[in-house]
């Protein structure tokens, strides 16, 4: 699903955020990356979903060469992902319906289908009751539910998270690492960007640290 050989990634100024990056994440894998503020997560996240390209190396997501990929192809290939953010990224002065609707509705999906695909995410992560709800009137924890609904209600092949659970306390982390559990069992592939060391020692899966913008260890990498 994921393949960097050779990866680096130098800002404009000269900042080499990602050193020689080498990470293969097969489909339904499901992996945490971890590392100190600074170290290159949410870069390896901007990579991956074609946000920022790697100024040397070959990136390929979901079969896709991302040092060739056409501007104009991008909106294509990121319907393939879903992307679950730390403050969520709601709209505000929407309903928790019409904010799962969204994505839907952007890439054209039959208006039939629309309140289907919506129920079936909010049932997923039980908030089927609060479909007609304004965002602001739930708990931090729901929030990031309607966030996560979002990012699914798409049926994405690959779900990347930067920091789900940085504003929740651990009971809220662990319903929501459960719900990132039951996509990886459904064959979703999964990659989690957190500090969250509780979070990441309840998942045991495979963990991937950077340091300084280099792989500094990775349990799962395959000799
Ligand atoms: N657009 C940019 N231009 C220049 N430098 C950047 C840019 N974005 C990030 N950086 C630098 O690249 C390095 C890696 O940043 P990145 O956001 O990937 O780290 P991170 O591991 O996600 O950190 P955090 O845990 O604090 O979110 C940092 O030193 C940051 O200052």
């Amino acid at each position: 699903m994921i393949e960097f050989i050779h990866v680096f990634k130098r800002y404009p100024g000269g900042f080499d955020a990602l050193r020689d990056i080498n990470l293969r994440i097969e489909a339904g894998e499901m992996a945490f990356i971890t590392g100190h503020s600074g170290a290159g997560k949410s870069t390896l996240l901007r990579l991956i979903t074609a946000i920022e390209r790697p100024t040397r190396g070959e990136a390929a997501v979901n079969s896709k060469n991302l040092t060739k990929l056409p501007r104009r192809r991008i909106p294509w290939f990121r319907r393939e992902i879903g992307v679950v953010f730390q403050d969520h990224k709601l709209l505000f002065d929407r309903t928790v319906y019409d904010n799962v609707a969204l994505p839907l509705i952007v890439t054209g999906t039959d208006d039939k289908e629309i309140p289907k695909r919506v129920r079936a995410a909010l049932e997923m992560v039980g908030l089927l009751d609060k479909e007609r709800m304004l965002p602001v009137t739930l708990s931090g924890g729901e929030q990031q539910r309607v966030g996560i609904a979002r990012a699914v209600v798409n049926k994405p092949p690959l779900l990347l998270a930067d920091e789900p659970t940085g504003n929740l306390d651990s009971t809220l982390s662990d319903e929501i690492l459960d719900l990132f559990l039951d996509f990886h069992h459904h064959g979703v592939t999964v990659l989690i960007a957190t500090h969250d060391l509780h979070l990441i020692d309840r998942a045991r899966r495979r963990v991937i640290e950077l340091n300084h913008g280099e792989l500094a260890r990775d349990t799962g990498a395959k000799t």
